[in-house]
């Protein structure tokens, strides 16, 4: 079966004539190939519809979908991972960057580091692009070496004749739905990976992550349909090099009365945008100097219909198992991720703003978090 998939793909991108997205969840050996039948673009209006979703950061742009109706699902086995494990960096810090980008990610940095004293915001997530010749230019090849790589993160890679390759290992989760049951995460908060002694979070990177988890908890409630909200304690998730902070939300949820609803109040959280949210993306919008495009936007399966199977163990019961299809939405923010456009990679980083922000350590950090995608490009 492991064959299957990369020759599958392939072809798929060697016609290019439909979308078709290629996902692995977290943690799972299953990846899906779901392939559009016609090379019509379709669009989400309201978040009832069926399909895989890709969204732009700006929520006000169209968001792409590969409809369930308009496509095909194959599922391949996947289990090879490779030699080097995911903490492992294989090239030297900042090959592909010069003195005047540094210089340039810097200003911006103080400029909103300014803006945040004189009490305009709180906090921005601020981001560039890199670009890095790719040693093989074979989006098959780059795509397995991420599958093997990064285990513990939502692999996608997505094709649209409108948007071309869109690729990354992503650790951070928006929203996921099953029946009336909701999870989403507050992820942020940014430190290397360390495989000795305790693991120790800076005032910075507390407060930054805490900003996160409060704006969700206020967001939430702010939506009728949700009910049940809990948080979980805060701890460190690990992503290929780096380590992050994590507190898990749960909920119910009126899901397909309340999905629009929620996806709305969630996106964009101030993991990628700031707080407070309107002036935050202000900032970034006239600031930062370039098109995030779907850098920070999410993707994932929309309302798709998936059949559940749960084993009944009841007192004076023989062991039954239910099953049920309902629809499930399981939907990432697109970080960590790269634009392939013929022989570059364009690789899309940031780190999140705050008063106790320091320029220089927010531009090794982008170097950090950009090479989770360089360490399968490079060599
Ligand atoms: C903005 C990015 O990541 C986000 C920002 C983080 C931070 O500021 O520490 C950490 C995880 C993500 O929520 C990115 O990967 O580009």
């Amino acid at each position: 079966m492991e064959q299957g998939l990369l020759p599958e793909l392939r072809k798929l991108f060697t016609s290019k004539k439909a979308p078709f997205v290629a996902y692995r969840k977290p943690g799972d050996t299953k990846v899906f190939l779901r392939v559009q039948h016609n090379s019509t673009t379709y669009f989400v209006e309201n978040f009832d519809e069926s399909g895989y979703v890709f969204a732009a950061f700006n929520s006000e742009r169209k968001k792409y979908l590969i409809p369930t109706q308009y496509s095909d699902v194959l599922e391949f086995e996947f289990q090879e991972i490779s030699a080097e494990n995911d903490v492992e960096v294989a090239i030297e810090i900042g090959e592909f960057t010069s003195d005047i980008d540094q210089k340039n990610y810097e200003v911006l940095i103080q400029k909103a580091i300014d803006e945040i004293g004189q009490g305009k915001f709180k906090k921005v997530v601020l981001s560039r692009k890199e670009k890095v010749e790719l040693a093989d230019p074979d989006p098959v090849a780059i795509f397995k070496k991420l599958l093997q790589k990064y285990k513990h993160a939502y692999v996608s890679c997505w094709y649209h004749p409108e948007t071309g390759i869109w690729m990354g290992a992503t650790p951070e989760a928006l929203l996921k739905t099953e029946r009336n049951r909701f999870n989403t995460m507050a992820l942020a908060g940014t430190q290397l990976h360390k495989d000795v002694g305790e693991i120790e979070w800076g005032p910075k990177e507390t407060e930054e992550q805490s900003l996160v988890t409060d704006f969700i908890l206020n967001q939430l409630k702010s939506v009728a349909e949700v009910k049940n909200i809990q948080a979980g304690k805060p701890f460190s998730k690990s992503a290929g090099n780096l380590l992050h902070i994590c507190t898990e939300i749960s909920g119910s949820l009126n899901a397909i009365k309340g999905l629009k609803k929620i996806i709305e109040a969630l996106h964009p959280t101030p993991a990628i945008c700031g707080l407070p949210r309107q002036k935050a993306l202000e900032f970034i919008l006239e600031n930062e100097n370039y098109d995030r495009k779907f850098y920070a936007g999410f993707m994932g399966e929309l309302n798709i219909k998936t059949e559940i199977k749960r084993n009944s163990n009841r007192k004076n019961q023989e062991n039954r198992q239910f099953s049920a299809i309902v629809p499930k939405t399981d939907l990432y923010v697109n970080l960590r991720c790269m634009k392939l456009v013929e022989d570059f990679a364009h690789i899309y980083v940031g780190g999140g703003i705050t008063k106790d922000s320091n320029p220089t350590s927010e531009w090794i950090e982008t170097l950090n978090k950009s090479e989770t995608m360089k360490s399968v490009l490079v060599k």
